[in-house]
């Protein structure tokens, strides 16, 4: 049997999580797709995804939220606006046309890189780092890296959904994550 189960009692969880669809053996066999095109279908359940950021990070003197390609840049750009952020998008390779920094990082099967604008993110800003989902928490690893790099501080990282099977979170070198719904495969 697989589930999601709530974090807390806000009612709006539920309707977000039964908007997420699980769509079995994509991209390849094995994987439970989490597929969050669905949840962007339906204003409601999307707006709450965004509110329910919104709330738990306004007023924290946030100057940067840093969205991950590709899912990333749908969740973080609203958050960033609502809270009065600037939005930094963190890509993969050979996409961003400036000087960019690059942070390799290593995938259940081969490698991938993430790539900043060199000059985006000063030393001593404040920053949200956005993405949908947490699996084996690289991507995460990655972002992180590369923002501490120039010298900014992860705050905290928020994602839609954690597949918390995968122990992404332990990855996170004790840097806090939030969470919306968690899936469990069992
Ligand atoms: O925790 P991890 O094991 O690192 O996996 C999580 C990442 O995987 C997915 O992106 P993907 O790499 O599929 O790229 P895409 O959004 O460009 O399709 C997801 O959107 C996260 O960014
Ligand atoms: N199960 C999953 N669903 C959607 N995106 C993912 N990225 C890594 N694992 C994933």
């Amino acid at each position: 049997m697989s589930t999601y189960k709530d974090k807390d009692q806000d009612p709006r969880l539920h309707g977000i999580k039964t908007k997420i669809r699980v769509v079995p053996n994509f991209p390849k066999f094995g994987i439970m797709f989490q597929d969050i095109t669905t949840l962007l279908l339906d204003p409601k359940a999307f707006k709450d995804t965004i509110d329910l950021f919104v709330e738990r990070y306004k007023g924290k003197n946030i100057s940067v939220v840093a969205g991950i390609e590709a899912r990333g840049f749908i969740f973080g750009p609203p958050i960033a606006l609502a809270i009065g952020a600037k939005f930094v998008p963190l890509r993969k390779p050979k996409k961003l046309p400036g000087k960019v920094i690059s942070q390799e990082y290593i995938l259940e099967y081969g490698r991938d890189c993430l790539e900043m604008h060199v000059g985006a993110v000063e030393a001593g800003e404040r920053v949200l780092v956005v993405d949908d989902l947490i699996a084996t928490g690289g991507t995460l690893c990655a972002a992180m890296d590369l923002l501490e790099r120039v010298g900014a501080e992860v705050v905290e990282c928020a994602c839609v959904i954690e597949l918390p099977e995968l122990k992404g979170r332990e990855r996170l070198n004790g840097k806090p994550l939030y969470v919306l719904v968690e899936y469990f495969e069992i």
